[in-house]
């Protein structure tokens, strides 16, 4: 039974992850953190970090990028593992996860759901034949109103995959309001949507020369990303000190 604590228990992926805990035989949320009690949790939650000791055997993260700073720093001072899913973090916190990771397990992952995690694998695939032989790379990401980051966390993990297939080679254009050129070769365009209730879709494009072939992934509920974050705390609590994400998971 793998006992967590859930960071950000009081939003939304925190409720569907607290609904999906209590189906599971084999793990439990000990205690919950957020910046309110909103009443809508029946585990103890807690609204100063500090004050949360309870005993567990790893943290989960659905909260905000403002929070993450405290949240290493109390994960390493408990020896806490920890699965970080919120988005959104500035180079400078990316560094310190890099960091955190010397000291305790931290696996990091903008999107929870095998479906993307596929598709990252698959892109670049697409990229080593198509970008090579001259198509343009665009990902386009759709979210509902709610959403504070953008582009999405996936969107500019499905445009490092691009990359990293490509030598590293690519740069990203995220605005082109303000351009009068054409697009260059190198560039990876990222345009993201906001509206609604839209849960999550991402559509990466190639276009060639008279012919486009489009990946796309929609995610119709977040039940998605709670189950892959269940089941990344369960692959992560006892494992030794370091850097691990959904493909360690997914490959076991
Ligand atoms: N990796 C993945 O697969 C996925 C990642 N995400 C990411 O997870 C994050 C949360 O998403 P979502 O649940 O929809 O967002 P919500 O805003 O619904 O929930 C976040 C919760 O964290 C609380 N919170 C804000 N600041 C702090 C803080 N300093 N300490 C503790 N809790 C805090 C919020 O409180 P309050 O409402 O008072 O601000 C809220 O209760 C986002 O960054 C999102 O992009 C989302 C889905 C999938
Ligand atoms: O905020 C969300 O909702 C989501 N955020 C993640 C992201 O930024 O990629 C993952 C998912 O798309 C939903």
């Amino acid at each position: 039974m793998v006992k967590i604590i859930m960071h950000g228990c009081c939003g939304h992926m925190g409720q569907v992850i607290s609904d999906l805990v209590e189906k599971d035989a084999n793990a439990e949320i000990v205690a919950g953190i957020d910046v309110t009690d909103k009443g809508n949790t029946s585990y103890q939650v807690f609204t100063d970090i500090h004050e949360c000791k309870t005993e567990a055997d790893v943290l989960i993260d659905f909260s905000s990028a403002k929070a993450a700073d405290a949240l290493l720093d109390y994960c390493v001072e408990r020896n806490l593992p920890v699965v970080l899913c919120t988005t959104g973090l500035s180079e400078e916190q990316l560094a310190k996860v890099e960091e955190t990771a010397k000291k305790i397990p931290v696996l990091k992952s903008a999107n929870m759901s095998l479906g993307i995690n596929t598709l990252m694998k698959l892109i670049q695939d697409a990229a080593k034949v198509l970008a090579t032989a001259g198509f343009d790379m665009e990902i386009v990401e759709k979210h509902h109103r709610l959403k504070l980051d953008a582009p999405s966390g996936t969107a500019l993990a499905l445009a490092d995959s691009l990359n990293e297939a490509m030598d590293n080679q690519y740069h990203y254009v995220y605005d082109r309001s303000q351009r009068r050129q054409q697009r260059d070769d190198k560039e990876i365009g990222i345009s993201a949507v906001r509206g609604g209730t839209i849960v999550g879709e991402h559509e990466v494009i190639f276009a060639g020369t008279d012919e486009v072939i489009e990946f796309k992934h929609t995610a119709y509920s977040k039940a998605i990303f709670g189950k892959g974050a269940i089941e990344a705390a369960k692959f992560l609590a006892g494992k030794p000190a370091g850097r691990y994400d959904m493909a360690d998971v997914i490959e076991g």
